[in-house]
């Protein structure tokens, strides 16, 4: 929470105290699930410590310490994750075994049991504040609301569930009707979200899941399942996906053609993990470390497809990172929109005469998304062919996906 605060995404975050740390596994597992909740509830937390503190923690680990626990304390009885008052005795204990904390551990009883005393008419004062009420920074509320008047609260609730397991179902090698049965068999509940998508109604390893280890299934969200059908492969084509890692994208698409694949990504350890998914599937792609907004990994031939899944704030997969929110700044949603721009401007060229590229961002901004295409296709004279355009984030029991925005360009032969 304390490096999270600091600037570092969550899963960098987490990795940097495993590798201090090294937890067991079961410890593992509980450290994350503690710093999960603690993102979804950092706004209320922050407003109810300042009703139960008459100053701020000087040290940042108290601060974090005192989130972390309000968070676990907030959900109703029923609900709660963990027992309130192992939760306060575990939090007095942490501080006692910090000496910079060690000093703050009679507050930490005092507030922590303070509001479990009086828990309703403090819960009910914070959450007259919009931090608190729907646990965002409220230049993202303010920007929600203005982008979306009539869905910003469905979009905000979204981005605070707990994400789904769904499953990708490998078609060139089974069918969603054998993966079912075969999850039925070994007690797996599974409900179909899409066209090969499979929700599974309770998360479990990877591992665990039949067929998993073979390339039968994937994890890849109902949403981004969209992309590899958009794109009308057919074996042989030259393919290029842009900003491919960890490839779920490149799998599926491989999953659906024969096609030539170069897989491009900049992050070279990110490219790595294209590696890893791909052999698991027992697919084949050229792999290249580059810049999508540069020329010098091009060798001049033309690409019939492009799949530009370009970076962005990330704004429609907050219930998956719930640390996004707190991390990015308004600005950049300007900075990474122009980034996006200037990777399309640069693939454009590459698409040979008749050729879609596919633009994908994973943000519910408009400046990343609807406003970045629209201006593309006349920046190019690129004729838009059907695609779903917006999608918002949804968690229903129907329908149960990311937040994602597709465009499609043709380019004209004349
Ligand atoms: C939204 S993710 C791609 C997800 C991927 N398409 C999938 O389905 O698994 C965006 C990717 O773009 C990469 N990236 C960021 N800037 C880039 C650039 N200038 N050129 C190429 N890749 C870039 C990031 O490393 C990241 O892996």
């Amino acid at each position: 929470v304390t490096r999270v605060a600091g600037g570092t995404a969550l899963p960098q975050a987490l990795a940097a105290v495993f590798a201090r740390m090294e937890p067991t596994p079961q410890a593992r597992g509980a450290i994350q699930d503690i710093a999960y909740r603690t993102m979804r509830e950092y706004g209320l937390a922050q407003v109810l410590l300042g009703q139960l503190a008459s100053r701020k923690p000087s040290a940042p680990e108290l601060h974090a310490l005192l989130c972390a626990a309000l968070a676990l304390l907030v959900p109703e009885a029923e609900q709660a994750p963990y027992d309130p008052f192992t939760v306060v005795d575990q939090a007095v204990d942490c501080a006692a075994s910090q000496r910079t904390l060690a000093p703050a551990k009679g507050m930490v009883n005092a507030v922590l049991r303070r509001f479990l005393r009086e828990r309703q008419p403090l819960l009910a004062q914070a959450r007259r504040q919009p931090l608190a009420e729907w646990n965002y920074p409220a230049w993202w509320i303010d920007a929600m609301r203005a982008a979306w008047p009539q869905q910003w609260r469905d979009i905000l609730t979204a981005g605070n569930q707990p994400p789904p397991l769904t499953l990708r179902v490998n078609l060139a090698k089974t069918g969603v009707d054998d993966c079912l049965a075969a999850f039925a068999a070994a007690g797996i509940e599974a409900v179909r979200v899409g066209p090969q998508a499979l929700k599974l109604l309770r998360a479990l390893p990877v591992a665990q899941i039949p067929g998993f280890a073979e390339g039968l299934v994937s994890v890849q969200d109902a949403a981004a399942q969209l992309a590899a059908p958009l794109l009308d492969l057919r074996d042989g084509m030259r393919v290029l996906d842009a900003c491919a890692a960890p490839g779920g994208k490149t799998g599926h698409m491989l999953e659906t053609a024969r096609v030539q694949m170069l897989a491009l990504d900049s992050d070279p350890q990110r490219l790595a993990r294209i590696d890893e998914n791909l052999r698991r599937l027992q697919l084949q792609a050229e792999l290249r470390h580059g810049d999508a907004g540069a020329r010098d990994w091009w060798d001049g031939r033309p690409f019939d497809r492009i799949l530009a899944d370009v970076p962005c704030t990330a704004s429609g997969i907050v219930r998956r990172h719930p640390d996004i929110r707190w991390l990015r700044r308004k600005d950049d949603v300007r900075q990474l929109a122009a980034l996006g721009g200037r990777i399309l401007d640069n693939l454009w060229p590459m698409l040979a005469p008749g050729g879609k590229l596919l633009f994908v961002t994973c943000s519910i901004w408009p400046q990343e998304s609807e406003q970045q295409a629209a201006a593309f296709a006349v920046r190019h004279q690129a004729l838009r062919l059907p695609a779903p355009g917006q999608l918002l984030p949804a968690a229903r029991a129907d329908e149960d996906h990311d937040g994602l925005f597709y465009a499609l360009f043709q380019k004209t032969t004349v």
